[in-house]
């Protein structure tokens, strides 16, 4: 698991990174969101040992990560751009990683090699979206027990883009690898992960269990029998109201059964529930700590 407390970093000379806490359990897939500049990459080559940080802790499986080069043996990182030896194969980058990462699995490399299929061509010679792919299979097949990835989708194809998603859900699910992936894509979050962290200003705003906020935070659609009674309107759980007409949309942050029941007692003419997407809940969720979700991300 990935443990950060208190963690600060500045670059040249202003704050990027102000108090980061995560607590990131084996298993997981941690999704990083926010706005260019927020500091996730920073925050990323922070957590893999390549920055320094002026306080705080990372600790991976219950160990500093600091010089500590046993456990950065298992950190699988694929970062945003890719710092392959340019004159090298894909071969001869293979090799190195081979030799240089003791839990290398020579079977899990031949069985990534078919599904990414990249030429034997010498690394100045590959596309962008080839670099990203040689790293995933690299960093695939040193049996990471972590793994960080800092945009893994961006610039790959669709249809390798999927291939990319089930191949680190995959992981997960053999190898309980834990994952920290950063994005701009909310859709992919969705899919793939079971904790999103919304960065902002080099702080972590929001952080959600995925699966809870989507149980807890609803949209429930009531037809009042007369006007709203105030009790409703100004209801503690109430995140947002929105009206057209006599019909009402609330959406609830949490106490579900407890706002139905309030709302029952008025005799209500309809009431039902409303799917929400997690872009949706988000932009509620962020509207209650004062942020417009829209300024956050995307
Ligand atoms: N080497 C550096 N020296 C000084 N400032 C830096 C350096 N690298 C990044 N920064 C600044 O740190 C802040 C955070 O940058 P970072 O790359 O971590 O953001 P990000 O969230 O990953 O953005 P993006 O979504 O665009 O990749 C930005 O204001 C950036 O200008």
């Amino acid at each position: 698991m990935i443990k950060v407390t208190n963690l600060e970093k500045s670059l040249g000379g202003s704050k990027i990174l102000n108090n980061i806490n995560l607590n990131i359990e084996k298993g997981s897939i941690y999704g990083l969101i926010g706005p260019n500049g927020a500091g996730k990459t920073t925050l990323i080559k922070t957590l893999v040992g390549i920055y320094e940080p002026e306080a705080g802790k990372v600790m991976i499986n219950g160990e500093s990560i600091k010089e500590n080069t046993k456990i950065k043996s298992r950190i699988g990182y694929v970062s945003d751009f890719q710092y392959f030896y340019p004159n090298f194969t894909v071969s001869e980058m293979a090799w190195f990683y081979r030799n240089t990462y003791p839990m290398w699995n020579e079977e899990k490399y031949n069985s990534l090699k078919n599904i990414f299929k990249l030429p034997n061509k010498k690394i100045k010679r590959l596309s962008k979206g080839m670099k990203t792919q040689l790293s995933l299979l690299l960093n695939l097949s040193i049996s990471p027990e972590v793994l960080i990835l800092d945009e893994p989708t961006s610039g790959l194809d669709p249809v390798i883009r999927r291939k990319v998603l089930n191949l680190i859900v995959d992981e997960v699910s053999i190898n309980n690898t834990t994952v920290l992936t950063s994005t701009h894509n909310l859709l992919e979050l969705e899919q793939i992960c079971d904790h999103i962290g919304i960065m902002y200003n080099g702080e972590i705003l929001l952080e959600e269990n995925i699966d809870e906020i989507k149980s807890k935070v609803r949209k429930i659609q009531v037809v009042f029998n007369g006007t709203i009674p105030e009790e409703i309107k100004n209801h503690k759980d109430v995140l947002h109201i929105d009206y057209k007409g006599k019909v009402y949309q609330f959406v609830v942050n949490d106490n579900l059964d407890e706002f139905i029941e309030e709302t029952k007692k008025y005799n209500p003419i309809l009431l039902e529930m409303i799917d929400m997407s997690l872009e949706e809940i988000f932009i509620y969720k962020m509207g209650g700590v004062g942020y417009a979700f829209e300024d956050i991300t995307l």
